[in-house]
């Protein structure tokens, strides 16, 4: 049946472990850990994180999970594994930030590669049609349409983004797949001045598609630090009473049912266990002092609009170098917040996984 954007995509599946992750831990953390600590440690490897596909090259490997899971379920795993794994290779990708500049570029025929990045992956969802997979699209892209187009590369990328968009909710709507749109975070796109245009922003993504079965939702706090649920907003997210991420989807959901959307929710818990955060603002998200590993994956979120919460952020991996000698340099990942030093992202980060595992909330 397809896997309509009627129901909620994680009921009756568990969410894969990917061995890609287990290994950065048990090559490069277990080495350098002890005790209690690497116990914690390799229990983190075993939660089920997102697959980020952020290069072309790493579509083969996305072909040998969805493998392994074919596998693992046509052994008998119960509840049966679905695949989940991240869409992030934009063409001028991440434009208001210098860390996560991908591997396309508009001016160098980005647009036409990316069509071919997600052909790509169409053909690989589509040769293991029997897996149920689920996919995060696109982190930090649309929300720096809502934002940032005071920024020039992201103005520039407009039109690109958006047609990029459009052309993988549209080619990866298939029977066995369920999408969520990156919708950033509460911090985000969650200020007064900001929920309305973003509401637009998506619902018109999801309307110009024409309404994709398969696109579920939006998937918010995306390697970032937000709590789900807080007794009081913290002092750095005075302006915005959608201080968490259950007030912003409840604040984001009936405004896109307005436009015709009756969307769901997901949101990261990978890296929210300790609230509030060091953040000197609210605006700080790279490689934030104090976090700690959040509530488990789990489809018990205790609200009806939220479908999961979910890994999408390996922690452990970096959001960005210190480095300032770096070409990919951020000065928001040299800020005193931002623990140091910092490898460039998506490498491994020793110290900051350590942090996290130590910083669990629930503890391992
Ligand atoms: O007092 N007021 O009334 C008022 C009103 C409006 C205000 O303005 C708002 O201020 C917010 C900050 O508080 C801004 O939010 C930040 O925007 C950044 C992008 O520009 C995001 O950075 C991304 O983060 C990703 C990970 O999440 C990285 O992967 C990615 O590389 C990285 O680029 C930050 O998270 C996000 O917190 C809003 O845009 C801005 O509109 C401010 C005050
Ligand atoms: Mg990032």
């Amino acid at each position: 049946a397809r896997a309509a954007a009627s129901v909620n995509p994680f009921s009756g599946y568990q969410q894969y472990v990917n061995t890609y992750y287990a290994s950065e831990v048990s090559a490069s953390a277990l080495p350098s850990m002890t005790g209690t600590a690497a116990t914690a440690a390799s229990s983190a490897a075993k939660v089920p994180s997102f697959y980020w596909l952020d290069t072309a090259a790493k579509v083969s490997t996305m072909g040998d999970f969805l493998s392994d899971i074919k596998t693992k379920n046509a052994a008998g795993a119960s509840p049966p594994n679905a695949g989940i794994f991240v869409v992030y290779d934009l063409p001028d990708r991440d434009c208001a930030a210098l860390a996560s500049n991908g591997e396309y570029s508009i001016a160098d025929g980005g647009v036409a590669k990316y069509k071919t990045y997600i052909d790509n992956i169409r053909t690989t969802l589509l040769k293991y049609s029997d897996v149920h997979t689920i996919l995060v699209i696109e982190p930090d892209s649309l929300a720096n349409l809502v934002t940032n187009m005071g920024v020039s590369k992201c103005a520039n990328a407009h039109d690109a983004y958006l047609e990029c968009t459009n052309y993988a909710v549209t080619q990866l709507n298939l029977d066995n797949v369920a999408m969520y749109l990156d919708a950033g975070h509460a911090g985000w796109l969650g200020w007064p001045a900001n929920l309305s245009p973003a509401a637009q922003l998506y619902a018109q993504v999801y309307n110009n598609a024409s309404q994709p079965a398969s696109l579920r939702g939006l998937a918010t706090n995306v390697a970032n630090y937000n709590g789900w649920s807080l007794s009081s907003c913290p002092s750095y997210t005075s302006g915005d009473s959608n201080c968490d991420e259950k007030k912003y989807i409840n604040a984001m959901a009936p405004l896109l049912k307005t436009a015709g959307w009756d969307a769901h929710f997901i949101t990261d818990t990978g890296r929210n266990g300790v609230q509030p955060t060091q953040q000197n603002a609210w605006g700080d998200w790279c490689n934030v002092k104090g976090t700690g590993f959040g509530v488990r994956p789990t489809t018990d979120t205790g609200d009806t609009l939220a479908d999961a919460f979910v890994w999408v952020k390996p922690g452990g991996e970096s959001d960005g170098t210190s480095d300032s000698s770096s070409a990919r340099y951020d000065a928001h990942c040299g800020y005193s917040d931002a623990l140091q030093p910092a490898p460039e992202a998506g490498t491994w980060f020793q110290a900051y996984f350590a942090q996290l595992v130590a910083n669990a909330n629930p503890s391992f």
